[in-house]
């Protein structure tokens, strides 16, 4: 048998999703065995896929969350483009078949899909309806802009959830990426790097400073609470203590699995000042790198693997179990044909966030070098602003320039 390494990130419920799809495909023939192993957090899993292809043992697939896009892109040497891969293991594989979202994520302007969409979402709010009830406010009508969103948070930490009125997993992600998004604001010039590396960030306007100035003072009381730079802090709606968490869709299936309350989600909020707000939002998740310098064998094993994984019924599956999309526009069509939505309406609200208008420039997606250090300085700038040490411009301005020569630093690397 030739063995097949997945390394991944998924923990909880989406972990168990990974493993039975390997034993599934393990299960359904012979010849290779998808072999899951769980390398830690999303940025733990790309540097280990990194360390471990310089060091000549590499996996075979490598789970990369979507700011990781535009490294992986580039490391040509380092991946096998997966429409390649397909097209040489003669396995059917048409980039049509995706929703236009997720296929323009994870290709090039000639239309090649490089990577695989497997676990793609969008960011929610999710909410403890219980909780709603007992601070006195309606859980079937959730805030619908910041401003009541910072109500409803007050309200819930004077019923008693006095450490936390509402939180945020992944801080960039949702108060800086989505956030410009949703607010079709540019997070980076150049349509946020889709159409170029020549990018600059552009995070530091007034609307941004303006929410971490609201985030800043809203700590002060709990009111708000910072749960770090990843989903680390996810359990902390799970286990009652925030009643308002702003993640991932794909935290459905832990919420699902482990939340003793009735809950339910929403859309982001916006700021309601801001013209044409909310505009769409943009993906999240991860996709499988197929890495670079396998057997012909290994690949046809790959190959195969990712057309068991491209079945409709198997992709409405792990949408409905796991919470991240539907990502072909076939799996969406039968879970919805099936009236899955109308008893499950939240696993809908991230198709409708990420389809609710056109995209913009600044709402097509997110393409920039470097990505996943740079998130770390701009989270070290907004925790520096959260902490009292800096303004929110002050942060917000450093966490602009010192990612601009990050920026500088990847167009050099990726034009030599
Ligand atoms: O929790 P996930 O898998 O939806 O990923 C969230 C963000 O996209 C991470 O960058």
């Amino acid at each position: 048998q030739t063995e097949i390494q997945w390394w991944h990130a998924m923990t909880g419920a989406n972990n168990d999703v990974v493993v039975k799809l390997a034993e599934e495909f393990n299960a359904s023939q012979r010849e290779f065995r998808v072999v899951p192993t769980y390398k830690g957090s999303y940025p733990d899993t790309m540097n280990a896929g990194i360390a471990a292809f310089r060091a000549n043992n590499a996996p075979h697939i490598l789970q990369v969350f979507e700011v990781g896009t535009a490294t992986m892109m580039a490391a040509r040497g380092a991946i096998k483009p997966v429409y390649q891969l397909m097209a040489e293991a003669n396995e059917p594989f048409d980039p049509k078949a995706y929703l236009p979202a997720v296929a323009g994520y994870y290709s090039t302007s000639r239309g090649e899909m490089l990577s695989f969409p497997f676990n793609s979402s969008s960011s929610v709010m999710w909410y403890n309806k219980d909780a709603f009830r007992r601070a006195g406010l309606n859980p079937d009508q959730p805030p619908k802009t910041w401003p009541d969103l910072f109500e409803a948070a007050k309200r819930l930490r004077a019923a008693g959830f006095d450490k936390c009125g509402f939180s945020s997993a992944w801080i960039t992600w949702l108060n800086l990426e989505q956030f410009s998004v949703w607010h079709n604001v540019p997070l980076a010039s150049r349509a946020n790097g889709i159409d170029g590396f020549d990018t600059e960030l552009r995070f530091n306007s007034p609307l941004h400073v303006r929410h971490l100035q609201n985030l800043v003072e809203l700590q002060r009381d709990n009111t708000f609470s910072y749960s770090g730079r990843t989903n680390t802090g996810e359990g902390r709606f799970t286990s009652g203590e925030c009643p308002i968490m702003l993640t991932s869709s794909g935290f459905y299936g832990n919420v699902r699995a482990n939340a003793k309350f009735e809950w339910a989600n929403a859309p982001m909020p916006y700021y309601p000042d801001v013209a044409g707000a909310p505009q769409n939002s943009t993906l999240g998740g991860a996709s499988l790198w197929v890495m670079g310098g396998k057997s012909a064998a290994e690949y046809r094993g790959v190959a195969r693997f990712l057309t068991f994984l491209s079945s409709v019924e198997r992709q409405a599956k792990l949408h409905t179990d796991s919470g991240y999309l539907p990502i072909t526009t076939a799996a969406y069509e039968q879970v919805k044909a099936s009236g899955f939505y109308r008893a499950n309406p939240y696993l809908e609200t991230p198709i409708l966030e990420l389809t609710n208008k056109p995209p913009t420039e600044n709402s097509r997606g997110l393409r920039l070098g470097n990505m996943v250090q740079m998130r770390d300085v701009w989270a070290e700038e907004m925790e520096a602003a959260l902490n009292g040490q800096k303004t929110a411009q002050a942060a917000l301005d450093a966490a602009v320039s010192r990612g601009n020569v990050m920026l500088r630093q990847f167009e050099r690397t990726v034009s030599r």
